[in-house]
């Protein structure tokens, strides 16, 4: 089965337009990992807009499930996943005033200054990913340089899908993950899956892990977010991830 971590931005997003910790996203966190969420993702932005860095500390108090922190590798981003540990790190080459994370990395480029970070996380024992599209030579590169996984930058496949004209873009996502696994690389993948799109995506082998919070939070308005969570396994509980 492909494990499911909830993305907690959009649950501090709302936190942050009143001064009263109303959600929590402590208690959003619980409800997740009650449901049967395998996992937490948060991905703290420079400007703080949801994700606070003080709450990647308090959710690395409380968590008994894998925590993944994204982010651009920023010596503040930096300082904090070497604090607080995750088990695992993926890193996003996400402008600081990006509207969202909209690319992966440009590994012919940007490998040189990746490469100590990475080394550092992996010294320290944090499970590294680097947040990436489908094309072949890159994703060799990503092993070249160290990264323990990609995650597949899935918004062209959620547009995709949602147009109507998915199947050619599907293939080449299965054919990423198909590169990535022959050379050695787990693959996880995120960005707009949802109900709709997630099983499809799924169906490629060996997808471990899916990071999933704007539509997931966005269920959990119309359906609680327990349920919500329950909703996601429920698609994921036919897939094969490992
Ligand atoms: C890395 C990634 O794909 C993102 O989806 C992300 O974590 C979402 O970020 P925002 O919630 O800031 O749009
Ligand atoms: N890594 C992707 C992620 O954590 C969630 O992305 P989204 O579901 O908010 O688009």
């Amino acid at each position: 089965m492909t494990n499911l971590s909830v993305n907690l931005n959009k649950i501090a997003l709302l936190r942050n337009s009143r001064n009263l910790d109303l959600p929590s996203v402590i208690q959003a966190a619980n409800t997740c990992i009650n449901a049967g969420a395998h996992g937490i993702t948060v991905h703290p932005r420079p400007d703080e807009r949801h994700i606070k860095y003080a709450d990647v500390y308090a959710l690395a108090e409380i968590l008994t499930v894998e925590f993944n922190v994204e982010g651009n590798p920023t010596p503040e981003f930096m300082e904090i996943v070497c604090r607080v540990q995750p088990t695992q790190c993926t890193l996003v080459p996400d402008a600081p005033d990006a509207f969202t994370s909209d690319r992966g990395w440009n590994l012919l480029e940007e490998s040189d200054c990746l490469i100590p970070i990475i080394q550092q996380l992996k010294d320290l024992g944090i499970r590294v990913s680097l947040f990436m599209e489908c094309d072949l030579a890159q994703i060799q590169r990503a092993q070249e340089i160290g990264a323990d996984r990609i995650e597949l930058y899935t918004e062209p496949y959620a547009t995709a899908y949602r147009t109507g004209n998915v199947e050619s873009v599907f293939i080449q996502y299965a054919n990423a993950a198909r590169k990535a696994q022959s050379i050695g690389l787990g693959v996880n993948a995120g960005h707009d899956l949802n109900l709709h799109n997630l099983g499809k995506f799924c169906s490629i082998p060996g997808i471990l892990e899916v990071s999933i919070g704007h539509a997931l939070v966005a269920d959990a308005l119309d359906m609680g977010l327990f349920n919500a969570v329950k909703q996601y396994l429920k698609v994921l509980s036919n897939t094969k991830g490992d």
